[in-house]
């Protein structure tokens, strides 16, 4: 059995020590700054965490529609109560997923690790680990796993200092709500933390280089979660860069590239990630980065380098958890050859956590609208469901398309409280290949959301189909 080494613990990193080990492998797994990764202590766990706080509050004022009176004003929010226990579950996680790898005979190390090979080509790599007891160790291991994530990029003129300018790692040191909140970045984790922060009942600014939020998602989602926002006293700036963001006597200023100005009490920076690759070594053992700073590495996982893997968001392929941790388990069913199908980024489904919450999977609008997938596209307002209308749901929709010929299901959207839940009976459908006539005669609960997914696919079923 190989020797494997794992640097970087987050969900690309610990899953792949658990499948290794599971496999017989002998695994030792470095990580700097926690297991879990940023993942669970920084950024997908904490935000995720925050914003269930969030949904208390969001159902609060929903109340009054459905005729149970709570003045929302009422349900006062203890910053500090709620970023506690932000903190204390992230770290909790991050227990559970070290003593799992620990039952498994997975070897943990704290420490920052690199490859110093001294010669290239050899059937073993060499890892120098900076211990964080302020030792040091030198390890041998035919397989080594780079999967040291990313970190959050620093625009040089709008450089955090934890207490007005912030980065989404820093909000949880919070005690008090900002009086006013000015968010810089309009991609997923912006739109998340605006929708967060607005219902509870902070005023925010939105700063987007766009003309749109969410530049990446589908159009129609987009524009149902901008008018929700726009309800709820978003203020969105769009065309706007910022420059420079900061500190004046009571808040922040910021100063976009086109002089105008945007101001507000504190200040956070959503504008996207950079891959943790410096400092690894890889440069010296012959992985060259691509402009961005990513590992390449093809759909087993394999860098340039025989023996050296790269997963999760170091390599730039799609930067979320469940992606990062397949990508692990493969370079290691890979490295131990085991049979192992490349990764299918086609498959994936997501979900953006606002409210509404935007979940999609499979190929997109876009791409069907720009004539590069041929498709059958329906598009089904929630408003028509029976389960939204008795819940006062009036926005969101669900989308579903399907190949012309065959009616086999290719993506879907959806937009609505809990997407994130809903899309998986279009997710399985995507995975498994099967057809809108499949989907529109499986049985769902009446009433139901997920009825307009089956209601969306009785929609796209053609006549030769009842035969
Ligand atoms: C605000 C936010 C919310 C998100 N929410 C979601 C979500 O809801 N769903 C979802 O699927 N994805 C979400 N993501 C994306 C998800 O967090 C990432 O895709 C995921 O963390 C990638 O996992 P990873 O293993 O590649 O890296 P990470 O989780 O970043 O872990 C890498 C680890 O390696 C360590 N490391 C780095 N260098 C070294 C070194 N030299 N030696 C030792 N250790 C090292 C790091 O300290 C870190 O602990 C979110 C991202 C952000 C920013
Ligand atoms: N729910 C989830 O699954 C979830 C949540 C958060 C992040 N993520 C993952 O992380 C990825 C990255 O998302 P992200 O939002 O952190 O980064 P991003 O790179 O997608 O978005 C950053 C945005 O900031 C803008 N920007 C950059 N510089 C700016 C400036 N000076 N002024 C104004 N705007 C500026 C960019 O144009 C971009 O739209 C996502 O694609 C997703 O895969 C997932």
């Amino acid at each position: 059995m190989p020797r494997i080494l794992i640097i970087g613990g987050g969900p690309a990193g610990y899953e792949a020590a658990l499948v290794a080990a599971q496999h017989g492998g002998k695994v030792t797994l470095v990580d700097s700054d926690g297991v879990g990764g940023a993942c669970v202590l920084y950024d997908c766990v904490p935000s995720k965490t925050f914003i269930a706080s969030t949904g208390v509050r969001t159902d609060l004022r929903r109340a009054t529609d459905l005729g149970v009176s709570v003045d929302p004003a009422d349900a006062t929010v203890s910053l500090a109560t709620v970023n506690e226990r932000v903190r204390s579950l992230a770290k909790a996680q991050s227990s559970d997923i070290r003593a799992r790898l620990q039952a498994v005979g997975v070897r943990v190390l704290t420490g920052r690790a690199q490859l110093t090979d001294e010669m290239r080509g050899m059937a073993a790599h060499q890892v120098h680990v900076e211990l964080a007891d302020g030792t040091d160790r030198v390890l041998d291991a035919e397989v080594v796993l780079i999967a040291t994530g990313a970190s959050p990029r620093v625009l040089p003129g709008a450089v955090p200092d934890g207490e007005r300018i912030l980065d989404w790692r820093q909000v949880y040191d919070l005690d008090v709500l900002p009086e006013h909140l000015v968010v810089v970045g309009s991609g997923v984790t912006g739109a998340e933390f605006v929708s967060a922060y607005t219902e509870m009942g902070v005023p925010v600014t939105l700063v987007s280089s766009r003309d749109r939020m969410l530049p990446h998602e589908d159009e129609d989602a987009a524009l149902v979660l901008e008018g929700t926002l726009a309800d709820r006293g978003v203020q969105l700036v769009k065309h706007a860069r910022a420059d420079r963001v900061e500190r004046t006597d009571d808040g922040i200023l910021v100063t976009l590239s086109d002089d105008r100005t945007v101001t507000g009490s504190h200040a956070l920076l959503c504008v996207g990630s950079v891959p943790n690759t410096d400092e690894l070594g890889l440069e010296r053992v012959g992985i060259t980065l691509d402009r961005g700073g990513y590992v390449a590495v093809d759909r087993v996982s394999r860098t340039q380098v025989s023996g050296i893997y790269a997963a999760g968001d170091c390599t730039g392929l799609l930067p979320l958890a469940s992606v990062a941790a397949m990508q692990g388990r493969i370079a290691m069913y890979h490295a131990l050859g085991e049979g192992v199908s490349p990764i299918r980024l086609k498959t994936v489904a997501s979900a953006v956590f606002t409210r509404p919450e935007i979940a999609n999977v499979g190929v997109s609008q876009a791409a069907i609208d720009s004539g590069k997938v041929p498709a059958r596209t329906v598009m089904l307002p929630l408003n028509t469901n029976p389960r939204a209308k008795m819940s006062g749901l009036r926005r969101g929709f669900v989308k579903i398309f399907c190949r012309p010929a065959t009616g086999v299901v290719i993506g879907g959207v959806v937009v609505a409280p809990i997407a994130s839940e809903l899309i998986l009976p279009v997710a399985m459908a995507v995975q498994n290949n099967l057809t809108v006539t499949d989907l529109a005669q499986t049985f769902s609960v009446y009433p139901s959301l997920t009825g307009s997914v089956t209601e969306a696919a009785r929609q796209l079923m053609r006549h030769d189909d009842l035969d």
